[in-house]
């Protein structure tokens, strides 16, 4: 993803710098996005690499894509250096990240998915829920969601839609979450096409009445990383114009992005 956002901010016509955060294994590495030549820093150079990038290209807003297993190593680090940033990162402990982020007053988009369309069928779920709580007390939910097998965690996606379909009155533990992670049931159960195992997202959520008699079902399905790549250029230029304007307000998320106008196509 982090490969797909930075073609997506040249695409955009931004300045990439020429500098990316990466695990132990490939730093040093340099890598082509869009003619630009990127040096992967290896962990233990962050804060040099952050000094010189702060000279060089002051301005800069950081995007993460990483682990769930760093996620939260590298969001304290934003937070503690005052490091403006997009995190589309999933997983990890998310109230730590959300609360370092507002105790330190770092300017921040943190949202589990950066797909426009995507963003605003969760702003949907989201009215649906503050409209209407309670609506679907007593119904049963199922939600499947189907990854490419490096996924290490469940969608975060699912999760924010989730929340919203328990303020309406649905009892469900994300443990119940069913992930599909394998080539055959992808292919065969979710319908996903073979060429984009390597990258995709669908998810269901089925909703039944006790009864069976109604059953509503809510689907996204996206294949390829494109949708988020473009999503996050506007949280960038989003953030960047909520820096430039010092607005008093400076944790954001997607829902923000869509619904301050910011988003480019
Ligand atoms: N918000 C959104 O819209 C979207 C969110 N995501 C989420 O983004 C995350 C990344 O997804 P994806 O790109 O598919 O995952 P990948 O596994 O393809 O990429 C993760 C990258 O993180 C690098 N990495 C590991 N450790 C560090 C570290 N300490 N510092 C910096 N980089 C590090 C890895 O490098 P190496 O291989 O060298 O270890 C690897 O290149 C996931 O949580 C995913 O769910 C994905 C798509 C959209
Ligand atoms: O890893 C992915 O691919 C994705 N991760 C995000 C999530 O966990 O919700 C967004 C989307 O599902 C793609």
């Amino acid at each position: 993803m982090g490969h797909a956002a930075a073609e997506a901010a040249v695409r955009a016509g931004l300045t990439l710098v020429p500098f990316s955060y990466g695990g132990p294994t490939e730093s040093g590495r340099a890598v082509d996005v869009g003619g630009v030549q990127v040096t992967l820093v290896h962990p233990d150079e962050k804060l040099d690499v952050l000094h010189r990038v702060r000279e060089e290209y002051p301005g800069t807003v950081m995007v993460d894509y990483t682990l769930p297993s760093v996620v939260n190593g590298n969001a304290t680090f934003y937070s503690e250096n005052s490091v403006p940033f997009v995190m589309g990162t999933t997983g990890g402990d998310r109230d730590k990240i959300m609360r370092e982020a507002t105790e330190s007053g770092v300017y921040a988009v943190i949202a589990p998915n950066m797909g426009k369309q995507i963003v605003a069928l969760q702003t949907m779920l989201e009215l649906m829920a503050a409209q209407f709580p309670g609506c679907l007390s007593g119904y049963t939910l199922r939600v499947v969601e189907s990854h490419q097998a490096t996924k290490a965690d469940a969608s975060g996606t699912a999760i924010a839609n989730i929340h919203s379909f328990q303020r309406m009155g649905l009892e469900f533990d994300l443990s119940n979450i069913e992930l599909v992670r394998e080539a055959a049931e992808q292919i065969g159960r979710m319908q996903v096409p073979e060429d984009a195992l390597n990258g995709h997202a669908f998810h269901t959520y089925t909703v039944t009445s006790p009864d069976g008699s109604v059953t509503l079902e809510f689907k996204h399905n996206v294949v390829g990383r494109r949708v988020y790549a473009e999503g996050t250029v506007d949280a960038a230029l989003f953030l960047a114009s909520k820096i430039g304007e010092g607005a008093e307000k400076r944790l954001y998320n997607m829902v923000d992005v869509l619904s301050g106008g910011n988003m480019r196509s």
